[in-house]
């Protein structure tokens, strides 16, 4: 059974390979710093965010074709999303899928009317709604794939500015690596040299919206120490920045079981430091070498949480070979 459905996807798979098609890996990040502030004008908060790229990612196969000539006129979009064992299946139909959004979105601001059809195989291995910027990056994904299968250059401004429309978190997958980013958190401010330590993610049973974790934080803002500010912002390397995130307090009052991931991260001797990442409801604990972050992953996985162990890294949303 498990034999035959392997060679269907393998068949699948090859129909994604050749001219005409491209593998696209999309990182997963955390948010070394968080400091939210005031509520603007325009609903977002204010955010100043040190994000770091994971080499944990979700895949992306793409492929362009002529559309059927009975089919609809202009574009097309055929999403098909494959989760990972262990993680809750994605609640969202395939046209609502940030991927079919961000492919729509490159194609109105290129302006591009050709009858044809993207076909994408999604592999989903972030968790969602864990504050891994999963959706985010699988955006970012697919207008780096879009914009190859379409022969725009890599570096056109159209891409970044779709990707600021679709979500805060979306441009940053662009650079990757380690980066400063300030306004709604949205604007790149400057690279920081990136680390390659070994991190474990762990996630309780639930996850939680980033508009309610917002939401949670206005009923009872927690300021961020100027000082902590100041060394985010002064940091040179990703290891000299101070962990520290102000939404988990209003993250921990949606999901209590995010105290007892904390609670567990304190006492764990593998775990030299651990954090929520963006708005929950995934932690990152920050191990000192490979062995020590299997151990605690295995850990965190007999409580009855996911966890998975993986690395920091220089990865971006990005073209790789198909094989
Ligand atoms: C928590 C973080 O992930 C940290 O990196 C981001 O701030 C959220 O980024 P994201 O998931 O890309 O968020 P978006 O999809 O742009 O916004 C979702 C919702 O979060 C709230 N939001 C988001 C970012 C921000 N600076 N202020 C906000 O108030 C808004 O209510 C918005 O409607
Ligand atoms: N490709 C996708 N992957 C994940 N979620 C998606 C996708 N497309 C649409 N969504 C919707 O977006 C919601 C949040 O996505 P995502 O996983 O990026 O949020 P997050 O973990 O809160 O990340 P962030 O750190 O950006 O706040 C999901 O609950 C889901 O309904």
């Amino acid at each position: 059974m498990l034999a035959a459905a392997r060679a269907a996807q393998k068949v699948d798979e090859a129909a994604f390979g050749g001219p005409g098609a491209v593998k696209v890996i999309a990182p997963a990040k955390v948010n070394l710093f968080l400091g939210i502030g005031q509520r603007r004008p325009d609903g977002y908060h204010e955010a100043l965010s040190v994000m770091h790229a994971l080499t944990m990612h979700d895949v992306l196969r793409m492929r362009l074709a002529p559309a059927q000539p009975e089919g609809p006129a202009g574009l097309s979009i055929a999403l098909d999303c494959r989760v990972a064992e262990g993680l809750p299946p994605l609640d969202v139909p395939p046209e609502d899928n940030i991927v079919s959004r961000a492919i729509r979105r490159l194609a109105e601001a290129i302006v591009r009317s050709e009858r044809e059809q993207v076909s994408v195989l999604l592999e989903k291995r972030i968790p969602a709604e864990a504050g891994l910027g999963g959706g985010s990056s699988d955006a970012a994904a697919a207008l780096v794939g879009a914009a190859q299968l379409w022969g725009l250059a890599a570096d056109d401004p159209r891409i970044e500015e779709v990707a600021r429309t679709l979500g805060a978190d979306v441009p940053f997958f662009l650079h990757g690596g380690c980066a400063v980013l300030d306004g709604a958190g949205d604007a790149f401010v400057r690279e920081l040299a990136p680390m390659g330590s070994p991190v474990v993610l762990v996630r309780p049973a639930g996850g939680v919206s980033t508009a309610a974790a917002y939401r949670a934080f206005d009923e009872c803002p927690v300021p961020v120490p100027a000082s902590d500010r100041d060394a985010a912002l002064a940091a040179a390397r990703a290891q000299d920045v101070p962990l520290r995130n102000n939404l988990a307090t209003a993250s921990e009052s949606l999901l209590p079981a995010l105290a007892d991931v904390r609670a567990w991260a304190e006492a764990c001797p593998d775990v030299q430091q651990a954090l929520m990442s963006g708005s929950g409801s995934a932690v990152f604990a920050l191990c000192d070498t490979f062995e020590a972050a299997g151990r605690a992953a295995a850990q965190a996985r007999l409580r009855g949480w996911w966890a998975h162990a993986t690395t920091f890294g220089r990865v971006r949303a990005a073209a790789v070979p198909s094989r």
